[in-house]
């Protein structure tokens, strides 16, 4: 590899605590979100497309990001969805027949800041104490006192609304246009991989805006509903709980995903939280309740279902359980054809242990 200079640049979080590192790639300048961390080995390439991330600062837990390039077929969105990277040893070159192009390259073209040579263990380790913060980083490294009153005015992820920054502002379909299997899809961040699951299985799905109204899909005629995961805090998406609420009221097949699990959740009166820290992994234990078997699962959320609330409440029943926490994983509406997860079943990356659930929903809309 020909030598490049690398130029200095930190991490620094809300509280002030800083790390130095180098950048990666082109981009030079600061960028903004909530830190969070995936401890995934592989998946960078998905993880990175995946538009629940939007908004949020990515620390990569595996200590080579890189070593297996990029490649097309890889991307859960058009574009990369995280708002910066922060890494421990970013690999410059890869061994991947397969791959098409390096990280280097995919993040040059996306025009995303990278900082590696960070102590990430440290900076995970302080995370995990100190719960999930905004920070920024940034190659301007002798403005650090101006840095830190930028990033005051960096809203909180507790009640934003993201949905709208990353979904499709016009319907499109996925799938077999000759399908009897209808499905509508509300994009509140929709990842390539579900409608690939839904499209497997014969369907053929329409993806509807964040904001499209229940008649906008019923329009449609659709055979069964379903609301995907997406960024953000799930409370401020009035619109898409309205959908949720009137699928449910004349009990048609609906299905969530993680934002989609969420918003099911607020429509039936149940509320979210803010999570000390989030789940995002590929390798979270979730128990089915149902069948009693464990599940190992792919996970990326930083709200979760008030559980209490759930075991309250008359018309709603816990399916799965996060075997680190006892957090809500998965429910189900005891006498309506509804329900939802809160993590990915899709996969990509990750296992697909939970798969079956893509069999259960298309079940649920032939039965
Ligand atoms: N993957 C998702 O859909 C994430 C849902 C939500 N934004 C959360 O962080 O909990």
């Amino acid at each position: 590899m020909k030598y490049q200079k690398r130029n200095q640049a930190v991490v620094l979080l809300a509280d002030g605590t800083i790390f130095y590192g180098k950048s990666v790639g082109n981009k030079l300048g600061t960028a903004f979100g909530e830190v969070c961390f995936n401890t995934g080995m592989t998946g960078y390439q998905e993880i990175f497309t995946d538009p629940s991330y939007f908004g949020q600062l990515m620390v990569t837990t595996n200590a080579h990001i890189g070593n297996y390039g990029t490649t097309n077929s890889e991307v859960e969105s058009e574009s990369i969805k995280i708002s910066g990277l922060i890494c421990k040893n970013f690999s410059y070159e890869f061994s991947r027949d397969a791959a098409d192009a390096s990280l280097e390259d995919f993040l040059n073209k996306n025009n995303l800041l990278a900082v590696s040579d960070i102590d990430t263990r440290a900076l995970v380790s302080y995370i995990r104490d100190n719960g999930a913060m905004n920070a920024l980083i940034s190659t301007d490294v002798d403005n650090i006192e101006m840095l830190k009153q930028q990033l005051k005015d960096i809203p909180d992820m507790n009640g934003l609304e993201l949905a709208s920054k990353v979904s499709t502002t016009e319907p499109y379909f996925v799938g077999d246009e000759s399908s009897k299997l209808k499905i509508a899809a509300l994009d509140l961040g929709i990842k390539k991989n579900i409608l690939r699951n839904f499209a497997k299985r014969g369907a053929y799905i329409k993806v509807f805006p964040y904001n499209a109204t229940f008649e906008d899909l019923q329009a449609w005629n659709p055979d069964g509903y379903f609301l995907s995961n997406g960024p953000g805090d799930p409370e401020p998406l009035e619109s898409a709980i309205q959908v949720a609420k009137e699928v449910i009221q004349r009990d048609l097949p609906l299905f969530g995903i993680c934002l989609g699990h969420q918003v099911i959740a607020l429509a039936n009166g149940v509320s979210t939280y803010k999570m000390h820290n989030g789940h995002r992994g590929i390798n979270h234990p979730v128990k089915n309740l149902i069948t009693g078997k464990g599940e190992i699962t792919s996970q990326n959320h930083g709200f979760a279902v008030n559980r209490e609330e759930v075991e309250a409440h008359p018309d709603l029943q816990i399916t799965h359980l996060h075997l680190n926490d006892n957090t809500v994983a998965g429910l189900k509406m005891k006498n309506k054809n509804c329900f939802s997860v809160q993590y990915h079943p899709e996969a990509s990356p990750g296992p697909n242990d939970a798969d079956y659930l893509f069999d259960d929903f298309i079940k649920n809309i032939t039965k």
